[in-house]
């Protein structure tokens, strides 16, 4: 199943956090990164006095269930010390489950596509990066929300990436 991941962070080294999740869930058996997006740097939205974040999109191929792949991402957050304190508030690594096999889930545990992803230009921008060559019937909604997210205020492109599938590092 192809799966499509939304990463922020804001506290510490903001990109070493973000690359150390991407890393540590290529390491996983059952799951291979295939596309990074570029990194953004983003104005905080919802609570706003914190500071800025980065953030990125990643596309993965994987044989775990939705349900099992969030679970995972969970645990990757607690590993590189995520506390929740405040709603919106800082964090080292965020990981949000965005789309997975174009499903649909309403469970409490899991909602799918992700509720707030429509609204978010942090999440939309980076995600055109990695979904527009995507062919997987049924995205093209969200592949056409994307592509018209030009509300780039508080948005700046903040690094390129390359990412290298095989060996399963950034190049840069
Ligand atoms: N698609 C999804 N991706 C990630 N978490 C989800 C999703 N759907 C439901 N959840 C639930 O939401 C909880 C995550 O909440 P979290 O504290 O990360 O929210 P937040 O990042 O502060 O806010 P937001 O959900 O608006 O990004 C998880 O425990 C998870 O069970
Ligand atoms: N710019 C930006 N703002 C946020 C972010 C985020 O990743 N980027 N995440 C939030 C909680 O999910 C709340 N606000």
């Amino acid at each position: 199943m192809t799966a499509y991941i939304g990463l922020g962070s804001n506290i510490g080294d903001r990109e070493a956090y973000l690359k150390q999740a991407i890393v540590t869930l290529h390491l996983q058996e059952n799951l291979e990164v295939i596309r990074c997006s570029s990194i953004y740097e983003t104005d905080p939205v919802g609570f706003v006095d914190q500071a800025s974040f980065l953030n990125m999109v990643i596309g993965v191929n994987t044989s775990l269930s939705a349900v099992e792949l969030l679970r995972l991402m969970l645990h990757v957050e607690q590993q590189l010390g995520r506390t929740r304190d405040v709603r919106w508030g800082p964090r080292t690594v965020d990981l949000d489950l965005l789309i997975y096999d174009n499903g649909t889930s309403e469970d409490s545990e899991l909602t799918l596509p992700h509720p707030r992803m429509h609204e978010r230009q942090f999440v939309l921008v980076p995600l055109l990066d990695v979904i527009q060559e995507d062919t997987t019937p049924g995205l093209e909604t969200v592949q056409l929300m994307a592509s018209e997210a030009t509300g780039r205020e508080g948005i700046q492109l903040w690094k390129r990436t390359y990412w290298h599938s095989e060996s399963g590092h950034f190049v840069n």
